[in-house]
């Protein structure tokens, strides 16, 4: 479903700040993979994501989607079929707007109506059923806007939003780490859900180990612009926060500083 082969990507460059974010980095995901992210502070991830979805063009490599060379394919376009959920929980919808307003504008995306926010019944009936399931009480709260709504709210409406047309491919940025831990479980059980039902090959950064040890079906860290470690769900299955971490030592020939990691 997705090739990453061979990018690097270079800030800064021929300056003193020169840095290079990723180094000639290949990854394959299969239709329906869920692969976790972990890596410390400045590994890549988020770079990786924003390759991924097209906000700067790679300085070499390429990147395929469902067999689609889309390395020079712009952002917005790639956005039609990729989805991302941020950790800031203001990001991804329109605070001004309604409920029903932001989900019409992604329901009509699918359906190549560009931008159209109109809501009718057959659709407001359609959103109400889809926010029952998640019980956050959103059904009744079509018409308030989403900027009045929890973080948490927030995040399953952008959820929602990123997979009412279903996308080729999800990538969730750290989506739970603003939330308090009750309502993190909640939006990650509603995302794996979400997941599973609609068979999305999706890519979740994650700084907790146990999460991302117990989420999809393989988990990648980064460090330095590389993927670092690749562990898929038979190696993985067995394996705790300490393996993981006794990997990374091993790896690297440095022990694990777990203020720089910053892992929980
Ligand atoms: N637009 C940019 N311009 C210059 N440098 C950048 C830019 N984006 C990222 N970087 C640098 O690239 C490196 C990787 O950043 P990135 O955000 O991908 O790390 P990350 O693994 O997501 O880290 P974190 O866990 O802290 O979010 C960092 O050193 C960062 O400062």
């Amino acid at each position: 479903m997705l090739d990453v082969n061979n990018v690097t990507k270079v800030f800064s460059k021929g300056t003193v700040n020169e840095h290079t974010a990723l180094n000639n980095l290949s990854l394959h995901l299969d239709n329906g993979d869920f692969v976790t992210i972990v890596g410390s502070n400045g590994a890549g991830k988020s770079t990786l994501f924003n390759a991924i979805c097209g906000s700067f063009l790679c300085d070499s490599g390429k990147i395929i989607l469902d067999n689609e060379d889309i390395t020079y394919k712009k952002e917005h376009k790639r956005a039609r079929v990729i989805g991302r959920v941020f950790q800031d929980t203001m990001k991804g919808t329109a605070p001004d707007m309604t409920i029903e307003e932001n989900l019409a504008l992604a329901y009509s995306k699918g359906r190549r109506r560009i931008f159209q926010s109109a809501v009718n019944d057959k659709m407001r009936k359609f959103f109400k059923e889809q926010l029952a399931r998640y019980n956050m009480g959103l059904e009744d709260r079509l018409k308030n806007k989403v900027g009045l709504l929890s973080g948490g709210q927030r995040q399953v409406v952008t959820l929602l939003m990123c997979t009412l047309a279903v996308p080729k491919l999800l990538l969730l940025d750290e989506h739970t780490a603003a939330l308090d831990p009750a309502t993190a479980e909640k939006v990650m059980e509603i995302t794996k859900q979400i997941v599973a039902e609609n068979n999305i090959t999706t890519m979740m950064i994650t700084h907790n180990l146990n999460q991302a040890l117990t989420t999809g079906n393989r988990t990648i860290m980064m460090d330095s612009g590389e993927i670092i470690l690749d562990i898929p769900y038979n190696e993985r299955k067995n394996m705790n926060r300490d393996d993981l971490l006794q990997m990374y030592s091993m790896k690297k020939r440095e022990a694990l500083d777990n203020d720089r990691i910053l892992f929980s």
